[in-house]
């Protein structure tokens, strides 16, 4: 069955652990964002593995170099999942793969940037990755007419694990799911809402 991801671009360990309580109950991944982590530093991809030992832990690294060092790091803080960018050289996204067999974790590569998603969801999958992120990210989300639409389309094509990021809200999670997506991650549409766990719930409805 597919799973559900909150990712939680916000900027502290304390409003991340408070929001991560709230809707732990709905999701199956926690996704520590980018910022978040730049921010906070590893600290906080362990003190959300601790806080929820029964959840997958994504660390949004988003690695563009020193593939293997940098989800060694994330793992040994507790990371279940680490992503890297699908843009880098083949070497980075190995070099993950090689980590993550060794601590028996993950390795999502993030399409952001990626100008033909669909051949290179293609290609990182041959390398063992777990699932591709088709994802528009929040600056590509703010030009004029963006739409969730396209990243859809490119899963359905794809014919590889992947999962969508960028929109994904009460509007779109169907279509999402129907496409067949492995994994839908909704940020702004949960940690965004003015009550989370009930956005995160309604979200988690439209699986079953
Ligand atoms: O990784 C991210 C940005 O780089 C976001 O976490 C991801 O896009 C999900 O957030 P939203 O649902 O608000 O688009």
């Amino acid at each position: 069955m597919a799973k559900l991801q909150v990712a939680i671009d916000l900027l502290s360990t304390e409003a991340a652990l408070e929001l991560a309580a709230k809707v732990a109950p709905y999701v199956d991944i926690i996704e520590l964002g980018t910022p978040l982590i730049k921010q906070e530093g590893l600290k906080v991809v362990t003190a959300m593995k601790q806080a929820h030992p029964d959840k997958l832990v994504f660390a949004d690294m988003k690695t563009a170099d020193t593939g293997a060092l940098e989800a060694e790091m994330a793992f040994k803080a507790g990371a279940d999942l680490v992503t890297v960018m699908g843009t880098v050289d083949d070497a980075t996204v190995k070099g993950a793969v090689e980590a993550a067999k060794k601590y028996g974790k993950q390795v999502v590569v993030d399409t952001i940037g990626v100008k033909d998603r669909v051949k290179r969801a293609r290609e990182v999958t041959a390398f063992g990755v777990a699932f591709v992120e088709l994802h528009a990210g929040l600056d590509e989300q703010a030009l004029p007419g963006y739409s969730i639409q396209k990243l859809i389309n490119e899963g359905k094509e794809a014919g590889v694990p992947f999962s969508i990021a960028g929109g994904v809200n009460a509007d779109s999670i169907k279509a999402v799911l129907e496409a067949g997506a492995v994994v839908a991650v909704a940020g702004s549409a949960i940690y965004g809402a003015s009550d989370p766990a009930k956005a995160a719930e309604a979200l988690k409805a439209a699986f079953k």
